[in-house]
């Protein structure tokens, strides 16, 4: 609470106390009214003439303004203020999320699902607490004033009046943990629903819908999610019914109650006029505030429900252990070196890498190959700390890789994942990623361009560097409304190797399949390029063209998570293993003076 309520503060202290102020003078008003209002009744009924109730009656025209006026205005402090504060927590909660190392936090479900509800948390519940707390005071307030008035009168009704609170008071909270523990329970089926929708909205699966005819089969899916998640709604709603339901009905029995007890003490001589309406309005003004204080009660502890999933997530802490201090490198162990390298993805799941042993000198260029599924890609998501090793240790110039300050450690590499990210920018921002820092350098993108051959085609866009790449959003600020332009899956490729040539003093390149959507020539090209850029720098290539890797220093040939063999092309092609087998097999491929039999039976 204190830390939703210290949002609030940090956001706009004087918004915040000019909301203070406005709901306290609003929870005082109704009680001032019926007390004016008494005044002025009983001093009529008492024969009094208009001089002595043009005060009270004044106070009341102008207790009336106040009313229409303070709610409009404190809701428009409300949405200022909740727009601010929600500001400050989404750049807190997206500041927490950019200081997590690894990735295993994006591969757990439950995290995932916390993530999404503290997103929803810090649009809205530091607001909606703020809310709440002030709603509780201000309703509080009026109670209090309102039971004060009426004890004068009955101390039995204003007992039973409080006495009736107590349930609605257990009530409200016990309904709100239910809601809290429906909506964390529906929250894994909303995010499946939002995932089919992205597919069904998105451009990504489009294709493949259309061709296959999915749409169906996912709208299915995501409706039985939504219905799922309605019925969850319904359930909680029916509850909600019965219990204010019959809440309302004891309410309204206490109230009639006092009502003919009022009128008849009236008709006995034994009250005034000026009483039964203060009566009227204080069992109507207590339980009203007390449903108001329940309501927000109950939005309070809502919304703190909501915010504990905010605060797991500010409060996470690393997803990998951060050292303090990162040691000195030792001079005799220069390159990186991998020591019996154990790695799974979680527990009970089958080991990717199992035991892994490589070293990779520095300045030397090494070439990984193997099966679909032998642990490459996993190896390089280990090298750049992604995960940290289950068993045995990674060594980069004699320090393990978990005692590197994980930023400086990803300053010294320049990759491009076989997964590689096309973002929805420009052209030269898309580039520019790569070193954000430089990048304002005017030489620094068109040099990384040209390097991986995609100079000219950028400079022929529309727009040239500056074009916008996306279809699905139209540039901010752009004038023109239309989206911009696309590029060629092989273009994106050479655009992400231009990002990772942004880095050109990175000490290691790590290149997982760069070229695999490149035509024959810019394969070729971009090897060549490579080659030399390679040149007196640890690298890293990964690619199943085994024509691609043969200028390695070394190759490693990985199978089931292990080393397999490990050599030069030729001495690799020379043992006869794997390797040479494979590369037999691609080789073979491209020959065109085969035996007729062995062409046709490939
Ligand atoms: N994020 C993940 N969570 C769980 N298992 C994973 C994950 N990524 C990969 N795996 C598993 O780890 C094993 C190794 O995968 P990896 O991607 O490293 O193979 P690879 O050699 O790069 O394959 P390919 O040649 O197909 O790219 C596979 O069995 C795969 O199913």
């Amino acid at each position: 609470m204190v830390g939703a309520v210290a949002l609030a503060w940090r956001a706009s202290p004087p918004r915040l106390l000019a909301y203070l102020l406005l709901h306290t003078v609003a929870a005082a008003v109704p009680v001032l009214a019926a007390v004016l209002t008494k005044t002025a009744l009983d001093r009529l009924a008492g024969g009094a003439g208009w001089e002595s109730v043009i005060w009270p009656v004044t106070a009341l025209a102008l207790a009336g303004v106040l009313v229409t006026a303070l709610p409009r205005t404190a809701d428009h402090l409300a949405a200022v203020l909740g727009r601010r504060v929600g500001r400050l927590a989404t750049d807190r909660l997206y500041a927490t999320v950019d200081t997590f190392v690894g990735l295993g936090r994006y591969e757990d479900p439950r995290f995932l699902d916390r993530l999404r509800l503290a997103g929803d948390a810090a649009r809205i519940t530091p607001n909606r607490v703020v809310d709440g707390l002030l709603g509780v005071a201000g309703g509080a307030l009026t109670v209090i004033g309102f039971v004060v008035s009426l004890a004068v009168l009955s101390p039995v009704v204003a007992v039973v009046l409080v006495a009736a609170a107590v349930p609605v008071l257990v009530a409200e909270l016990w309904l709100s943990r239910r809601r809290a523990r429906m909506v964390w329970e529906i929250n894994p089926g909303e995010r499946r629903e939002m995932f089919y929708a992205q597919l069904l909205t998105g451009l990504e699966a489009a294709k493949e819908i259309r061709l296959y005819g999915a749409g169906g089969f996912l709208r299915g899916r995501m409706m039985r999610e939504r219905e799922a998640a309605d019925a969850a709604r319904d359930r909680t709603g029916r509850v909600e019914l019965v219990v204010d339901g019959g809440l309302t009905v004891l309410a309204a029995v206490i109230a009639g109650a006092g009502l003919i007890w009022t009128v008849r003490s009236a008709a006995a001589g034994a009250s005034t006029v000026g009483d039964v309406s203060m009566f009227v309005a204080a069992v109507a003004g207590v339980q009203g505030a007390l449903r108001a204080v329940a309501g927000s009660l109950a939005l309070t502890y809502d919304s703190l429900l909501l915010h504990g999933h905010y605060e797991a997530v500010i409060r996470s802490g690393p997803d990998l252990v951060v050292p303090a201090k990162v040691p000195a490198p030792v001079a005799s162990e220069r390159g990186i070196v991998l020591r019996d390298v154990w790695f799974r993805y979680g527990p009970g799941l089958p080991w990717a890498l199992a035991g892994v042993d490589l070293h990779i000198p520095a300045g030397r260029s090494l070439a990984l190959v193997g099966r679909n599924g032998a642990g490459k890609s996993t190896l390089v998501k280990l090298l750049c700390r992604f995960y940290d090793p289950c068993r045995g240790s990674i060594r980069w110039d004699g320090v393990d890789l978990r005692d590197f300050d994980p930023a400086e450690l990803r300053r010294r590499i320049g990759a491009v994942f076989q997964d590689y990210a096309s973002y929805d920018l420009t052209a030269r921002e898309n580039i520019g990623i790569g070193d954000l820092a430089r990048s304002d350098d005017p030489a620094r993108v068109p040099d990384a361009a040209r390097s991986a051959g995609i100079h000219e085609a950028l400079e022929r866009l529309p727009d040239g560097y500056d074009s916008w790449l996306s279809r699905t959003f139209t540039a901010r600020g752009a004038d023109a409304a239309g989206p911009g332009v696309l590029l060629s899956g092989g273009q994106w490729q050479r655009l992400a190797l231009a990002r990772a040539l942004m880095r050109d003093d990175a000490q290691l390149m790590i290149l997982d399949e760069p070229s695999s959507g490149l035509d024959a020539e810019a394969e070729h090209e971009i090897h060549t390029m490579l080659v030399a850029h390679r040149a007196g720098r640890t690298s890293l290539l990964i690619s199943h063209r085994l024509g691609a890797i043969r200028a390695a220093d070394t190759i490693a040939v990985l199978d089931a998570g292990r080393v397999a063999e490990l050599g030069t092309h030729d001495g690799l092609v020379a043992a006869g293993g794997v390797y040479a087998h494979l590369f037999g097999l691609q080789s073979r491929g491209y020959r065109t003076d085969r035996d007729p039999a062995e062409a046709a039976a490939s």
